[in-house]
C-alpha cells in the first residue's frame, strides 16, 4: 500500500509506502507500482498504532463483560494496535496452564498482544516466568475486581523473581489500611473517591518505588490518579501511566456518572485532574493507558459500594488525545509519544511505536478535521456505555496492524479477520 500526502507526528508531509508487514519507504514523491493500493492522505494525517499497556478483555470466565473479539474490535476501531491483557480473569493467568489457556483465546485478537502473569499466593513463578510474558502485573498491592490484592511480602518476593529473570513489574499501587473508613456511611458516587483517598495511593506508590530501589528493580506503576504519585514515580527513575478517565474526568463528573463512574484508582478532584494533565502535556508522564475495564451496564447499575470498578476506554483515547492535538493541549508528537513511542521503549517492544522505515506498518490514518461526539452505542466493546458521553473524538479512518488493515471507515465501516501475534514471541513471523 502507498499513502500519499499524509502528515507524520513531526509535522513532515510524506508518502509512505508498506510492504509486507512493515514501513518500506518514506519519501516526498513515491511512485506507485502496478497492483498497490494507493490511500490519498492528503489533508489527512499518520500516526503510529497505539500501544496500550493496559486492558482487561475478560476472557476466560468474563465473556459477558468482553472477548478477544469485541475488545480487539473496539481497539482497532480506536486506533489502538497493541494492546496487554491484565491477570484478572477467571482463572487468574497465574501458571502456565492459565497463561497458555489465555494465549489460546488471544487467538481471537484482530491486533497484536501481550499477556501478562499475575502474582497470588498460588502462582507458579518457575513456570509463569518462562512463558513468553509481556510483563509481570497488574500487581494488585489492594483489591480490585478479581480480588487479587497480596501482602507486602509476597510483593518483595514476585519483585526479586521477576528482577532476576528481567522482567518488568507492573503494579496497581493503593494502601488499603489508607481507605478512608468513614465513607462508607455514604450512599452517593462521590463516596467511592472519599473511600479509597489520594493519600491510598501516594503512599503505596512511595513504599511500592522504595521496595523496587531495595531490590534493584524496576516497576510501571499503573493508572496513577495523583500528581504526588506521578511526581514520586518520577523521582524515584520507575515510569508510570495515566488512564484517560483521570486525565479528562473528575469528581465534579460523579453525580452525572453515578456508580458508572466508580474505578479503582477512583476519580479525583479537579485540581488534581488538571495536574495530571500538566504531568501528561510536560512528559513527566511515560505513557497513557486505557485501563479498559469493561462490566455491563446491568452490572454497574447498582448501589455504589455493589457496583463493580472499571470503565471502559480502548476505543476512546487515542481520539480524545488526537482532539487535545487538533486543540493545541497537546502536540502531535507528544500524542505519539505518550501512545506508542514510549510504550515500546520502557516495555522494549523493537520494531513498533515509530513511523520510519524498518519498523511495523502499524498505522492510524485520521482525518484531523472529522471530530466526531462520542456515544457509547457508537463503540464497539461489549460495553455499550462510555464514561466520555457527548466528547469530542477523533477517530481512525484506517488502523492497519503490520500491513493488514484491521479497521476501515469510509462509507461502511469494515472489520479484517484476526491477524493479532503476541509480541514477546519471536521468530513466528
Ligand atoms: N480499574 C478498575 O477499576 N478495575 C479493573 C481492575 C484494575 O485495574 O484495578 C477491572 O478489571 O475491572
Ligand atoms: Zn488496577
Ligand atoms: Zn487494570
Amino acid at each position: 500500500m502507498l499513502i500519499t500526502d499524509a502528515t507524520l507526528p513531526d509535522g513532515r508531509t510524506r508518502d509512505v509506502r508498506v510492504d509486507g508487514e512493515t514501513i518500506a519507504e518514506i519519501g516526498e514523491t513515491l511512485s506507485t507500482t502496478p497492483d498497490e493500493r494507493t490511500v490519498d492522505g492528503s489533508g489527512k494525517r499518520l500516526t503510529p498504532g497505539m500501544i496500550d499497556v493496559h486492558v482487561h478483555f475478560r476472557q476466560p470466565g468474563y465473556a459477558h463483560k468482553e472477548t478477544w473479539e469485541t475488545g480487539s474490535k473496539s481497539a482497532a476501531a480506536g486506533g489502538v494496535t497493541t494492546v496487554v491483557d491484565q491477570p484478572n480473569t477467571d482463572p487468574p493467568t497465574i501458571d502456565g496452564e492459565t497463561f497458555d489457556q489465555k494465549r489460546d483465546f488471544a487467538a481471537d485478537s484482530l491486533v497484536d498482544f501481550g499477556i501478562n502473569g499475575g502474582v497470588t499466593a498460588e502462582w507458579l513463578p518457575n513456570i509463569l516466568l518462562r512463558r513468553p510474558l509481556f510483563a509481570l502485573g497488574e500487581v494488585f498491592l489492594a483489591d480490585s475486581t478479581g480480588n487479587m490484592g497480596i501482602d507486602a511480602d509476597l510483593f518483595a518476593d514476585a519483585l526479586q523473581q521477576a528482577t532476576d529473570r528481567e522482567i518488568t513489574v507492573t503494579v496497581h499501587a493503593e494502601d488499603a489500611t489508607r481507605f478512608n473508613e468513614s465513607a462508607r456511611e455514604r450512599g452517593d458516587a462521590d463516596a467511592w473517591s472519599a473511600y479509597r483517598a489520594a493519600q491510598a495511593e501516594i503512599e503505596a506508590v512511595r513504599r511500592a518505588c522504595e521496595v523496587a530501589g531495595e531490590h534493584d528493580a524496576r516497576i510501571h506503576i499503573a493508572h496513577t490518579s495523583t500528581p504526588e504519585a506521578i511526581d514520586i514515580a518520577s523521582e524515584a527513575g520507575m515510569t508510570c501511566e495515566v488512564s484517560p478517565h483521570h486525565l479528562f474526568l473528575s469528581r465534579n463528573d460523579l453525580p452525572e456518572l453515578g456508580t458508572f463512574g466508580r474505578m479503582n484508582p477512583p476519580l479525583r478532584r479537579e485540581n488534581r485532574r488538571k495536574k495530571v494533565f500538566e504531568r501528561v502535556a510536560d512528559g513527566t508522564v511515560d505513557m497513557i493507558a486505557t485501563d479498559h475495564a469493561p462490566h455491563t451496564r446491568e452490572e454497574k447499575d447498582a448501589s455504589i459500594w455493589d457496583a463493580p470498578s472499571g470503565v471502559p476506554g480502548v476505543e476512546t483515547a487515542l481520539p480524545l488525545l488526537l482532539n487535545e492535538a487538533r486543540e493545541g493541549t497537546l502536540g502531535y508528537e507528544r500524542v505519539r509519544d505518550l501512545t506508542a513511542a514510549n510504550p515500546a521503549s520502557v516495555f522494549d517492544i523493537p520494531n513498533k511505536g515509530r513511523i520510519e522505515e524498518g519498523f511495523d506498518a502499524d498505522l492510524v490514518l485520521f482525518d484531523p478535521d472529522e471530530v466526531r461526539e462520542i456515544r457509547g452505542e457508537d463503540t464497539h466493546t461489549k460495553c455499550d456505555w462510555t464514561p466520555f458521553e457527548g466528547m469530542d473524538g477523533i477517530f481512525p479512518e484506517l488502523t492497519m496492524v503490520r500491513g493488514t488493515v484491521v479497521y476501515e471507515n469510509r462509507r461502511e465501516e469494515l472489520f479484517a479477520e484476526p491477524v493479532g501475534q503476541n509480541v514477546r514471541e519471536t521468530g513466528v513471523r
